[in-house]
Formats: structure tokens, sequence, C-alpha cells
């Protein structure tokens, strides 16, 4: 149900691909890609990084526990999130680090949470730099995607550019223990939710966990090779694009095996004008300040 394809072929325009991502951004909402100019050995290094910052105490996570401030950045316990109003808080735990602005730059006055400040743990040693590379690599590629998805979604060449100098991008390591044996049908590793933003692109350990809803009604897993990435589309580029992009449903329900997954959360400039064409203006930073609101525990009814 979901296409693979080779960013190479991508870059090059290989029309084959071309219509695999058309079918990805239009139809299905999830695209699988492979031979990216993000090496395997810093994917390795950042699943290692994050393996042995979540193997840590709880005492010593909670040294930069987010639910502590009125921010998205830093530890997140089990339960503190809430993706799904019907089912209980995700059993999975994160660690959520975002989009640093300038020293000098003069948004910073006006102490917007979807650019707080990342709280970086001082343990395991050089876990800021694996991610720190990892982010700066995974931006580079989401750009370059996005140039491609324009052209797909039918906006002019370019037009993203200039809406995404400032990425509202929050890159998460999510840990799922093995599914708690007190676990019932209303806990999930995450629930069923769509994505937010714009484009997700996610990577992981190679371990089976992703599920996403297909036109049949059925969920159909996806495998993530170590490597490789998925990539799928969030609520705000849907509403953006009156619908033609597809946010899709998804989900870990969890099993026996622990897993990392690693998404990178794709968003505009706070200030961008994400409404769909004669709506009313909602601007990017407001759309995704209500998303964190209602369901990040720490932030619910804070809104
Ligand atoms: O762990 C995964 O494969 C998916 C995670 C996910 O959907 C999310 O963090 O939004
Ligand atoms: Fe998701």
């Amino acid at each position: 149900m979901i296409d693979q394809i080779d960013f190479g072929a991508l870059q090059a325009h290989d029309p084959s691909t071309r219509a695999k991502l058309r079918r990805g951004v239009l139809e299905t909402g999830f695209l699988k890609i492979n031979n990216t100019p993000i090496s395997k050995e810093n994917v390795d290094a950042l699943i290692k990084a994050y393996g042995a910052f979540f193997a840590q105490s709880n005492a010593e996570k909670s040294k930069v526990d987010m639910a502590a401030t009125g921010s998205n950045r830093g530890w997140g316990a089990s339960g503190s999130e809430q993706v799904d109003p019907m089912a209980n808080p995700d059993y999975k735990e994160v660690f959520d680090c975002g989009f640093e602005l300038g020293k000098d730059d003069p948004l910073r006055a006006e102490g917007l949470l979807v650019y707080g400040d990342n709280q970086w743990p001082t343990a395991p040693e050089g876990f800021q730099a694996t991610v720190q590379e990892y982010y700066a690599g995974a931006i580079t590629l989401c750009r370059a995607l996005l140039g491609h998805i324009a052209e797909v979604a039918e906006r002019e060449a370019g037009y993203f550019d200039s809406r995404f100098t400032r990425p509202m991008a929050l890159l998460r390591g999510n840990y799922y223990p093995a599914r708690p044996d007190w676990a019932g049908e209303k806990d999930f590793g995450i629930a069923a939710h769509t994505d937010y933003g714009c484009l997700t692109l996610l990577t992981g350990d190679g371990t089976a966990g992703l599920e996403v809803l297909g036109a049949d009604g059925d969920w159909h897993a996806v495998d993530v090779a170590p490597g490789e990435f998925v990539i799928n589309f969030g609520e705000m580029l849907e509403m953006w694009t009156g619908g033609r992009v597809k946010a899709t449903l998804h989900r870990v329900v969890g099993s026996g095996a622990e897993r990392i997954s690693v998404p990178m959360f794709f968003n505009p400039n706070h200030d961008t004008d994400v409404s769909a064409e004669g709506a009313e203006p909602i601007s990017a930073g407001a759309y995704l300040k209500r998303r964190y609101d209602e369901t990040y525990v720490h932030l619910q009814g804070k809104g």
C-alpha cells in the first residue's frame, strides 16, 4: 500500500518516482524513502544516543522534564501525551528538541512557546552533538522534499522556501517499552492520530510497530529499516492545500519488543498563514500551539 521512492531519482526528476510521490502526497499520505544524504552512521549514532538516554532512571531523566516548564522541550514521561481523547495517554516516553532562534533574533523577545529553549541532558556523553547533527541533516532533507511536494500539490516552485526560514521543526525521540502487561484496549504506544504539522520524516531502530490506516479501513504495518525513512503529511498541510495533501491516521499498539522511532515534525515559520484559500486566516504558530495544548498532558487546559 505504501510506495518506496529513491531520493536520488526524485532529485533527478525521474517520472516514475514523481508518480509515486504524487500518489503518496495526494492519496495514501505515506511514502518510504531511501538513498538520502543522511548517513546510516548518523542514524545509528542517533538511535544509540536516544537508547542510552532513555535507559537512565526516571530520576535522571526528570532533570530535563518538560512538565517542569511551560514548553515542550526535553523529556516527556510515559503518559505525558494523549494524542487521542478517546484513548488513554500514550505509554511511550519522548525526548523533544526544536528550532533554536539566533542569539540576536528579535523574535526571542516574544517568548513564543513554539521556539522555546531546548533542554539538553548532561548524559549520555555526546547526546546533544549527535542529535543536533541529525537535526541539521533532517531539516535540509525536509526542505528538499517540500520542494518536490510543492509541485505535486500545485504550488509554484519555491513556494515553501520563504515560509520555512525559521521552521518550527520539532525532533522527537520516541521510546516504546515492551507493551506493559496492564495495557488494555485503550492503551497504546501512541494512539491513532494524524500529525499536526506539514511534513513528518521518520526513522527508527528497525523494530516493527508503526501501523497506517488504509483506505480499506484496515491497519497496515509499515516497516522502517535503519537508514531508511517514512514520510507522511500532517493536518496543517492538508488544511493549507484545501485538502489536496492527505494527512493519514497512524498508531503504534506496541509488542513484546521495545522500540525507538525518531520523527522530525517539519513545520513553517510561526507567522505563516496556513489557512485554505478563502478561509479565515490562521497562523501556523497558533494552530500548532492549539494542538500542543490539547495533547501534551502538562499543557492540557492551560491554553
Ligand atoms: O513510532 C512510530 O513509528 C510513529 C510515531 C508517531 O506517529 C509520532 O510520533 O507522531
Ligand atoms: Fe505520528
